[in-house]
């Protein structure tokens, strides 16, 4: 893909409506913004600045690194002003790539040296979601003025709710003052409680009375969950039943048993498990396996500030990862309005804009391309053989994503390649294939009533020619998803007979 591709590509993920369910305040802080306050407080003689660039600039961080860069975050960002600004900013670039629904959570924080209690902390955060509404952009953050907020078209708009951290180096005394202050502040937007920190610190009895607790007085819970390696902990925290887990990365056979059989939603941070190396590779990420096996899942960031990344990147690196069509993931993100922690009135509101999305989203998928895609394999080869397994191929027209439809004829000729032993490209007849591009351009004359390929056709060819290649590339050693060099060959002979048949018509 050529860099316009690529940006158009992007466009498409920011357009389409999705909901944030995993994303820590402190972690999501511009990078411009953290480097501005540093050198403000560098300038007022609090911090060495010069100490501290080079880490806020790093980029690939392992997780214990992680952890000192938020040890550093918080000397800079807790003080009320800078805790309202932040929160301002963080869901202002969120709405900005059209995240309809945000659960922030944040770890209420106190510093008796500057007057910061955990309430204080906590109504800053609040005063930074009342500063958000703009003369484009309107938030709604604590339920009650729903109504009015679901009839305003003109601007763009966002609903937040708040989670409370319990970072894991809390005592239970402090986790209860935690879960106390989040009951108190229900009708500020706060809906729910999240157990996070170095996973390799603190123990999951300290934190169940005062999660039991929360959960008892009707609160959600969301934990981070075999973030590393301990299976009594993942055991203990399934039985707990919480509402979603975040990471599931050091699973166990028993603990993929029990979640599947609990049904838990997955909140799933690819970029941060990359980066911190709790998973090794995108390609054998667990979001494979949950996806297939249609196991509760939710894309999130978790700390877009500190791995530089954002939600629609983070939907656009599953698609190329994983082969997955735009449309399917449209729906991925629909889906995510069920595992959400607010209550069925948002549910229905966030329903509507996903039905008004699809409505518009409708007419980006062609059928036009579809046809084509199908002509063309259809006739490349062996049309003797057409009828053998004719259920399995789809039909002229059907509707799909390109993607979806193209891998379903794949499947196809895989097995009738199979069936007839063929294996040699000369068996395969590539004169034969272009009898086979005389037939489209019939058909696709007669079907569209235009004059053949021309420059509206060439680039959707082009796009199935890359989808192809990525899919060869990435998934060599991973047999459902192998393309064989069958399909990518003649697609690619395809391509550059188009072209130099463009060419010479020049
Ligand atoms: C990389 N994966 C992760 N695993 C576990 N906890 C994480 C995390 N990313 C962030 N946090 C938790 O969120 C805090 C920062 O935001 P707040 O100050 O609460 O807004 C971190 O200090 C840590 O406790």
């Amino acid at each position: 893909m050529n860099t316009e591709d690529e940006l158009k590509e992007m466009e498409w993920w920011v357009s389409i409506p999705k909901v944030e369910l995993h994303a820590h305040l402190n972690g999501s802080i511009r990078n411009s913004t953290l480097l501005e306050i540093a050198r403000e407080l560098g300038e007022k003689g609090t911090i060495v600045f010069s100490d501290i660039e080079h880490v806020i600039r790093k980029n690939d961080r392992k997780l214990h690194e992680v952890f000192k860069l938020f040890d550093l975050i918080h000397v800079v960002t807790t003080d009320h002003k800078t805790i309202t600004r932040i929160t301002k900013e963080v869901v202002e670039d969120f709405a900005a790539e059209n995240v309809v629904y945000l659960e922030l959570r944040t770890t209420p924080k106190r510093n008796d040296a500057i007057g910061l209690s955990k309430r204080s902390y906590m109504e800053a955060v609040v005063d930074g979601l009342r500063s958000v509404s703009s003369n484009n952009l309107e938030i709604n953050f604590s339920g009650a003025d729903l109504e009015t907020f679901s009839k305003s078209q003109t601007k763009m708009r966002i609903i937040v709710r708040l989670l409370l951290s319990i970072d894991r180096r809390e005592s239970t005394a402090s986790a209860m003052e935690t879960v106390n202050l989040a009951l108190e502040m229900k009708d500020m937007g706060v809906i729910g409680i999240d157990l996070s920190g170095n996973p390799t610190v603190g123990d999951w009895k300290n934190f169940f009375p005062a999660l039991k607790f929360a959960k008892d007085q009707g609160l959600s819970v969301t934990l981070h969950c075999g973030e590393v390696p301990n299976s009594v902990e993942v055991q203990a925290m399934l039985d707990f039943l919480p509402g979603r887990i975040g990471h599931a990365c050091c699973f166990q056979d028993e603990d993929w048993n029990k979640l599947k059989s609990y049904k838990i939603p997955v909140e799933i941070c690819l970029t941060s498990n990359i980066r911190t190396e709790t998973i090794s590779s995108v390609d054998v990420h667990h979001f494979g396996n949950l996806y297939k096996e249609n196991h509760p899942i939710v894309l999130c960031t978790d700390d877009s500030g500190v791995f530089s990344t954002n939600l629609s990147t983070e939907y656009a690196l599953v698609s190329s990862a994983f082969g997955i069509g735009k449309m399917e993931l449209f729906q991925l993100a629909r889906k995510a309005v069920d595992f959400i922690f607010a209550g069925n009135e948002v549910k229905m509101e966030l329903k509507k804009v996903y039905d008004a999305a699809a409505r518009t989203l409708k007419h980006h998928t062609s059928t036009k391309s579809i046809c084509c895609i199908k002509l063309l394999v259809a006739t490349t080869m062996f049309p003797e053989k057409k009828t053998v397994d004719a259920a399995t191929l789809v039909a002229v027209g059907t509707r799909g994503t390109v993607g979806n439809l193209l891998m379903k004829e794949i499947e196809y000729y895989k097995r009738l390649e199979s069936d007839i032993g063929c294996d040699s490209d000369e068996k395969r007849g590539g004169s034969r294939f272009w009898c086979g591009l005389g037939l489209f351009k019939l058909k696709w004359q007669k079907k569209m009533g235009n004059s053949g390929i021309n420059d509206k056709f060439l680039p959707k060819i082009c796009m199935i020619v890359d989808a192809a290649e990525c899919h060869h590339n990435r998934h060599q050693h991973r047999h459902e998803n192998k393309i064989p060099g069958l399909i990518t060959i003649f697609l690619k002979l395809t391509l550059s007979n188009i072209r130099s048949s463009e060419e010479s018509k020049e």
